[in-house]
């Protein structure tokens, strides 16, 4: 049985002293691609934050870690942080336009990373990310690294993001609904390169998404939240075709099929929404209760 690259355990998390991540517990294996799928809201971008050290400065971890590899990331010293979020952890995020810097060139962009963490020559980093934006499919690569980003489609800019998040042969990538803005057809090709080069360069993905159908696409496992508490996990493909949790079942019934695009959608329904935040809500009573 491998070790997981990734294990949250019984996690925390307020922001302004009001809770966020109630307890939540998961683990990504190695070469797996692990979903978080949720509502907005849930906290999905909060465990990212977590793993990445982003959590805004109101935010508190009062209970539970966040271990890479064996190492807890939040009780890390700052500088041995950065050299690990640099080299080994890598983010894909929702909005390619803000990721990339719109005054610099997408070369300088993907070299900068190279010769600065890695320590590789001008030469080298250049021959390096030509190679990236062969094998996310980009034609004349060439031109395209002398290009600024507002010259670019949006698949296009969401691409060289991939490209750069493999560039340092990270162990984990957390991709932060990298499909959201992207309209359909670009968002199947976006998935499918994903977990293309996840599978070639065998690194361990987390993938936000609020799209069941998003996860029944790429993942191997899932874990389903909901104000911060985690509802139902397990094997992709067991909790899409047999969802256990009520709330799995509306989200799948609120999810557009791939393969089927006329389908009507029902919305979660109010009365389980309500049932689910008093749960939340007596969560947080349970703990006052305990913490007194
Ligand atoms: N900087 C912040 N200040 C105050 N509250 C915050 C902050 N960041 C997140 N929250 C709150 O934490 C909760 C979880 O937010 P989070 O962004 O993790 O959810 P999410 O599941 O990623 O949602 P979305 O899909 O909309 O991004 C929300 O109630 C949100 O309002």
């Amino acid at each position: 049985m491998s070790t997981p690259i990734l294990t949250v355990d019984d996690l925390i998390v307020t922001i302004s002293s009001q809770p966020v991540l109630r307890g939540v517990s998961l683990k990504v294996m190695p070469g797996e691609v692990h979903g978080l799928v949720g509502e907005s809201g849930a906290g999905k971008s909060t465990i990212g934050k977590a793993v990445l050290g982003l959590l805004p400065r109101t935010a508190a971890i009062p209970h539970g870690f966040v271990m890479f590899d064996g190492v807890d990331l939040p009780g890390m010293a700052e500088q041995r942080r950065r050299q690990l979020l640099a080299k080994e952890i890598a983010l894909i995020p929702q909005d390619p336009m803000t990721a990339l810097n719109p005054v610099k060139r997408i070369g300088v962009q993907m070299t900068w990373p190279l010769t600065s963490h890695l320590g590789m020559s001008r030469k080298d980093a250049r021959e390096r990310a030509l190679s990236l934006l062969n094998e996310v499919a980009i034609r004349d690569a060439e031109s395209v690294l002398e290009r600024y980003p507002h010259e670019l489609s949006g698949g296009m800019r969401q691409r060289v993001l991939i490209a750069m998040a493999f560039s340092t042969t990270p162990r984990l990538i957390i991709a932060d609904e990298p499909t959201t803005a992207l309209d359909v057809t670009v968002q199947r090709q976006i998935l499918s390169l994903i977990r293309d080069l996840q599978t070639r360069h065998d690194a361990s993905v987390l993938f936000v998404t609020h799209d069941l159908g998003v996860v029944a696409k790429v993942c191997d496992r899932v874990t389903v939240l909901h104000a911060g508490r985690v509802l139902e996990q397990g094997d992709c493909r067991q909790v899409i075709e047999a969802p256990q949790h009520p709330y799995t079942q509306a989200l799948l019934g609120a999810t557009p099929r791939f393969d089927r695009p006329g389908d009507t959608l029902a919305p979660v329904p109010a009365e389980l929404a309500d049932r689910l935040w008093s749960e939340a809500a007596a969560w947080d009573a349970d703990r006052r209760e305990a913490a007194r």
